[in-house]
């Protein structure tokens, strides 16, 4: 990340809404902003999620509900670079008896969030990397979050929460989907 760009960008806004970037009390944000950025916009500089593990289980695993529940996640609008945050809930369907670690599911969910994006595209992206590295024989990924650009600015709507899902596979079907719901109200 170009964090001399970054700082002078920085400098340029404060300048350009007709603050003083020499100000003793700012002086010092540019710098903070890019390392702020180095870590909230991390995944940018992977372009392949690759941080994770699989084992492989007998295959009494196979057909059975896997969910992680409540996973929190902050991200960053791509509108208006203004935060969205909140939880991602998950579950899928092993069906070759391979399981992921369970601490790589927070790390995709970081890996989908960590980046100027929408909350469709961090939604799709976490179900859609498990299809593909797990080939379980469905997916399903629900996520609530509150957007700062919604809620700070433009519309006013404070409180209001944004929800978005991912089924493929077994996901489609009525049973399957009603299962993983009620797991997550227990
Ligand atoms: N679908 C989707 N829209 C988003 C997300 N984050 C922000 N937006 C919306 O992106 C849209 C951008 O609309 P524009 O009309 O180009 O921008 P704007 O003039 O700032 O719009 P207002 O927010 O309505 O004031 C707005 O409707 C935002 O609410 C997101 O994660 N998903
Ligand atoms: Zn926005």
């Amino acid at each position: 990340m170009d964090h001399e760009l970054i700082e002078a960008s920085v400098r340029n806004i404060f300048k350009a809404i007709g603050e003083d970037p020499d100000r003793p009390g700012i002086q010092e944000t540019p710098k903070r902003v890019a390392n702020m950025y180095e870590e909230i916009f991390s995944s940018l500089q992977q372009p392949k999620f690759e941080a994770y593990k699989l084992f492989e289980t007998d295959d009494s695993i196979n057909g059975e509900l896997i969910t992680v529940a409540d996973i929190p996640f902050y991200s960053m609008c791509e509108h208006h670079l203004l935060p969205f945050f909140g939880t991602v809930s998950v579950g899928y369907i092993p069906q070759n008896g391979q399981v992921i670690g369970l601490s790589k599911i927070p790390r995709l969910v970081d890996y989908a969030a960590k980046r100027p994006t929408l909350q469709e595209a961090v939604t799709s992206t976490i179900g859609q990397t498990l299809m593909d590295i797990l080939e379980p024989s469905g997916v399903g990924v629900i996520v609530k979050a509150r957007h700062m650009c919604v809620e700070m600015r433009g519309v006013n709507k404070s409180n209001s929460v944004t929800k978005t899902s991912f089924y493929r596979g077994t996901f489609k079907e009525q049973a399957v989907r009603q299962e993983f719901l009620d797991t997550l109200k227990q």
